[in-house]
């Protein structure tokens, strides 16, 4: 991995990710994966007990596999983490997806993964993530603890208003131009005004409409 890396959303609902190892730092990748909707394709010769319990929770999005790396578990992954206690295993996953082009995390060096994970936290639509890069997964973590206890309850509930009407906007009838005009005005509104903004909009939506 370069010094710094390119922070994306991934959307992984509905996608194949393939996890190899079924411990610890397994579990707590499956967990993150399987909250974003991944399915989750898991093979380890000893599964963690906390797996049985992801089972209960996401049974069609998760297949445990018991036993050991075999290339099958990659067909048709988009991402895998090789997460076995094995080093050299590790490295030899991460070359099985190299050649397939599969974007692999090793937990074991962050060196050779293609992509690390950040400790982040979800507040309605704001995610909020951190990375150091793989120079300390403990200060990424202390650095979200704090920005989650410092989170300004607000932003959450302005976030979605404003997402509201933006998408509004963007798929009413309403021509480019104009579309483009209310954005900009919305971008300078303070947010005690959305409401009336808004309410304006939709009418003028229906005017034009009628
Ligand atoms: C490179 C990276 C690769 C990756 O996993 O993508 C990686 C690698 C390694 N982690 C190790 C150890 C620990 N990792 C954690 C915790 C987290 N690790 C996470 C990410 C990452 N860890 C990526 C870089 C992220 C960045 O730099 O910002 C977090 C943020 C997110 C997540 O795991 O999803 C999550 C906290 C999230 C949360 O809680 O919110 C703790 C602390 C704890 O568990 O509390 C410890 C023990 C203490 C310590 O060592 O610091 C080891 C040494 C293993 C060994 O000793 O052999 C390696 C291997 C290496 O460094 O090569
Ligand atoms: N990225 C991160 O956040 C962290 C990474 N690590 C690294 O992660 C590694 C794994 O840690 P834990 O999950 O705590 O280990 P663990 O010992 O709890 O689990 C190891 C898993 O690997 C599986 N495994 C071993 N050989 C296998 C094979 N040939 N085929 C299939 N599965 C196989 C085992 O069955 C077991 O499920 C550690 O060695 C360490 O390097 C450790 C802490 C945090």
């Amino acid at each position: 991995m370069s010094d710094m890396g390119y922070p994306v959303v991934l959307d992984l609902e509905g996608k194949k990710v393939g996890i190899i190892g079924g411990g610890k730092v397994a579990l707590k990748k499956a967990e993150k994966l399987l909250g974003c909707g991944a399915v989750l394709y898991v093979k380890a010769q000893d599964m963690h007990q906390g797996f049985s319990k992801l089972e209960e929770i996401y049974q069609e999005n998760l297949f445990l596999i018991r036993g050991s790396y075999t290339l099958e578990i990659l067909d048709g992954c988009m991402l895998v983490f090789a997460a076995t206690s094995n080093p050299e295993l590790n490295e030899q996953i991460k070359r099985d997806c190299s050649s397939r082009n599969i974007f692999c995390n090793v937990v074991s060096d962050k060196d050779l993964s293609d992509f690390s994970n950040t400790a982040y936290f979800d507040r309605g639509k704001v995610q909020i993530s951190v990375s150091t890069n793989g120079a300390s997964p403990k200060i990424a973590r202390d650095i979200k603890d704090y920005l989650e206890e410092n989170f300004n309850p607000k932003w959450e509930a302005d976030v979605i208003k404003y997402g509201r009407i933006r998408d509004f906007i963007l798929k009413s009838k309403l021509k480019d131009a104009q579309k483009r005009e209310k954005l900009k005005t919305l971008l300078d509104l303070k947010p005690e005004y959305w409401d009336f903004f808004f309410e304006a909009i939709r009418k003028e939506v229906h005017i034009d409409e009628n």
